[in-house]
């Protein structure tokens, strides 16, 4: 189970994270409660082993804006929420960074398709809300044999029966992790990834 920890901005969230073994950890650049600068980025970002993903996330911003972003953070990828286009994710590819697609439950069939993104994220209808949704809902998709990942709403104590429940490649999660909105607590971090781990 590839497991994804969103919304760090403190050296000690990105240590708990790391630590216990997420593959990927996420910085909002967008507007956010929890959005952090491209300097603030670079900082936290000081001896990550090179196989974790460094994400930046990003809502309505062109391409080309994020990957701008993105580079002067020192990120390696980039996650686009909103309407995006197949010529959205070449964009970013070309600049020498991977993709996640993030779309909501309720998107058209034609943005479950694939438009060519490393990873697709099925997220709730508001993201980085916490609100959770109709995890089994998303099996009728025909997901199979793609790499996505289920967010909106997970925490340690729903995130295996979550996962299970949608049959999700992957998780990635915020809110769940966090005491009060932009906060993250260290053992709820710890024990989410222990539980996705065990998970699958
Ligand atoms: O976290 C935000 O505030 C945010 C703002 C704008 C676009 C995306 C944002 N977050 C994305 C994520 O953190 C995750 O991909 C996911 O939505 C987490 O959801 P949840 O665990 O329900 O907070």
């Amino acid at each position: 189970m590839f497991v994804k920890v969103c919304g760090l901005s403190t050296p000690e969230s990105v240590r708990a994270a790391v630590e216990s073994g997420a593959d990927a950890i996420g910085f909002v650049l967008t507007r956010s409660p929890r959005e952090v600068s491209p300097d603030q980025v670079r900082d936290l970002l000081t001896g990550i082993p090179a196989g974790v993903a460094a994400v930046g996330v990003f809502r309505d911003e062109a391409a080309a804006a994020a990957v701008d972003i993105a580079r002067a953070a020192g990120l390696g990828w980039v996650q686009l929420h909103g309407d995006r286009t197949p010529g959205d994710i070449r964009a970013v590819q070309d600049a020498g960074m991977k993709v996640i697609r993030a779309i909501t439950m309720s998107a058209g069939s034609e943005e479950f398709g694939n438009l060519g993104e490393d990873l697709l994220l099925i997220d709730a209808a508001v993201p980085g809300s916490g609100e959770a949704w109709d995890y089994a809902s998303v099996q009728a998709k025909g997901l199979e044999s793609r790499h996505w990942l289920l967010a909106g709403g997970l925490d340690p104590d729903n995130v295996a029966r979550a996962a299970g429940e949608a049959g999700a490649w992957g998780v990635d999660v915020s809110s769940g992790v966090e005491s009060s909105r932009g906060v993250k607590d260290l053992a709820r971090i710890r024990s989410f990834v222990s539980a996705a781990r065990l998970s699958g």
